[in-house]
């Protein structure tokens, strides 16, 4: 696959207590759960993330971000900066049901833009969404203009919205948890339900 996945994992968990990435799910921390996911279709898989001695298990390369206390935009930044790929996958990495096929999906439809962003039930994911090196220095003239909310990065730059209509028939398993994150403790816990199911 001529693209690559990024993993964001530089964010501080303060909502849920404790660093999302680490929690486990069925005997299998998330990140790895989601490292392993993105392998199914990606051999360059980065990790954004500032603590990297957390993350050397995981054995994939590690960059941190070059701009502090941006939140995600400054992870996406970072991963664009220093991806072998001019296309990439970025995940969070508080979302344990991302689909692969999905993830190899949105990169097919990214042809002629910026960004691919899904939009399901009228909500947008940008961070299960593919970005291109082509938009580095937007994001650094929004880092300059104070403006660190993804969405004034994609008001910005050429994106393509994918709806839940534009994925029927593409058998995508489960779609509605597909984007399932976990912010607070009760959502982990709903998560360990789900991957039961
Ligand atoms: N590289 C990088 N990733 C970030 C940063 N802030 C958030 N993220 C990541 O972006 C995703 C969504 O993060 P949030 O849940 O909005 O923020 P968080 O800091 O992890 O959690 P809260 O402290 O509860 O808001 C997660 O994968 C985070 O690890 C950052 O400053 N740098």
């Amino acid at each position: 696959m001529k693209a690559g996945a990024v993993i964001l994992a530089g964010g501080k968990s303060s909502r849920m207590g404790k660093n999302k990435a680490l929690l486990q799910i069925n005997g299998i921390t998330t990140i790895e759960r989601t490292k392993n996911s993105l392998r199914e279709v990606f051999d360059d898989i980065l990790l954004v993330a500032n603590d990297a001695e957390k993350y050397r298990f995981l054995n994939v390369p590690i960059t941190k971000d070059k701009v502090i206390d941006k939140g995600p935009l400054a992870g996406i930044h970072a991963g664009l900066l220093t991806a072998n790929h001019d296309t990439n996958v970025f995940v969070a990495c508080d979302m344990p049901f991302i689909s692969s096929k999905l993830a190899k999906l949105l990169v097919e439809l990214s042809d002629g833009y910026d960004a691919v962003v899904p939009v399901i039930n009228g909500e947008q994911h940008p961070l299960f969404a593919v970005y291109k090196r082509s938009i580095i220095r937007v994001i650094e003239n929004c880092f300059e203009t104070k403006q660190l909310r993804i969405k004034s990065l994609l008001n910005q730059v050429n994106v393509k919205y994918v709806t839940e209509d534009q994925l029927k028939n593409k058998e995508i398993d489960k779609l509605e948890q597909v984007f399932y994150n976990m912010n607070h403790p009760f959502e982990y816990e709903k998560a360990k339900i789900i991957a039961k199911q």
